[in-house]
């Protein structure tokens, strides 16, 4: 049969597991979408796949793993687009909208070594590979005697270059380890309170075009309200600061019944700085509570606050 549906995807194996969750969930709700054939998978290599040289933060732009696929999107080869939310920048092209979250993931990051049970056994010196500018800050804050390598690759090229010694520990997200079933290989998990996880980490979502009923319909049935108000918060964030994956800005949103808690830290990418604040309100604020909480870190950050934020280290 012609498809009824496709997805847009990354190729990489996470991308991969995330496309299968949502076909998964469509075919549990709709019946039509059960039929072989009737939900298609294709895959795109955006230019976030294809730096592999150095850091995304070195080579600049926004939106380097969606917008291959959003171009997709908007000449109407595919009709849904499944991204981790936390790399999709805060503004849209026009015509488009995330219209579906799936139900949120872990949003704590995992710790890696063979070397310590945590960040704090690590030996004087250690080199840590990261190439998340929010990891490296958090890191370099609490022990800023480590030095950081930019880790790159897919999550299992990354755990190989461990394995083979290239770093003494890396962190990853929970969120992707669960979706690939390579949790048991972490150390352990840092706490929120240890590492403040990056905006909208574990949660997965479904971008379409405005004004596709069809396929809106279908979308809008899988949507997690709670993961929705909680990504509104966390990006109502990003979006004040004018952020973006290549920032160090961490931001968690929880919910508790009707109530709804906000932390937000930006930190200088040396980790010698930072400014945190936190708001608690009802979970129907959500994006003024983000909006605000950005306003209040804006104001006091100074000039010049995020340059040099590439790490020295070396590029593994
Ligand atoms: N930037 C890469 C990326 N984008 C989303 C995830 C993990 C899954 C998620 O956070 O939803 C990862 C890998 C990682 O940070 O370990």
């Amino acid at each position: 049969m012609t498809a009824l549906l496709r997805i847009g995807t990354r190729g990489s194996p996470l991308a991969l597991a995330q496309a299968h969750e949502t076909r998964d969930r469509l075919a549990a709700a709709f019946p039509e979408l059960a039929e072989a054939g009737a939900v298609e998978i294709v895959t795109f290599k955006t230019e976030g796949d294809r730096i592999l040289d150095r850091t995304l933060s070195a080579a600049g732009g926004k939106g380097l793993f969606t917008k291959e696929i959003e171009q997709a999107l908007l000449d109407g080869s595919v009709d849904l687009a499944v991204h981790s939310m936390k790399d999709v920048p805060t503004a849209l092209p026009d015509g488009l909208a995330i219209t579906c979250y799936l139900p949120r993931e872990d949003h704590r990051d995992a710790w890696f070594s063979p070397k310590a049970a945590s960040l704090d056994d690590l030996p004087e010196g250690a080199l840590v590979g990261t190439a998340s500018l929010r990891r490296q800050a958090i890191v370099l804050m609490r022990r800023p005697d480590l030095r950081i390598a930019a880790l790159r690759g897919n999550v299992q090229t990354r755990l190989r270059k461990l394995e083979e010694g290239l770093v003494d520990a890396t962190l990853l997200a929970m969120a992707g380890l669960n979706r690939l079933g390579l949790v048991d290989k972490a150390t352990g998990v840092l706490s929120e309170e240890q590492m403040l996880p990056a905006v909208a980490q574990g949660a997965i979502g479904i971008e379409t075009r405005i004004g596709d009923d069809r396929t809106n319909a279908y979308v809008r049935a899988l949507n997690c309200a709670e993961t929705e108000l909680r990504v509104t918060a966390e990006r109502g964030v990003l979006a004040t600061l004018d952020g973006s994956c290549r920032t160090p800005i961490a931001a968690l949103a929880l919910i508790n019944g009707d109530a709804m808690s906000l932390k937000a830290l930006v930190i200088r990418p040396d980790g010698q700085q930072w400014f945190m604040t936190g708001r608690a309100g009802n979970r129907n604020e959500a994006l003024a509570m983000g909006i605000d909480a950005g306003q209040e870190l804006k104001s006091k950050l100074p000039a010049a606050f995020f340059d040099g934020i590439n790490p020295d280290g070396p590029v593994v």
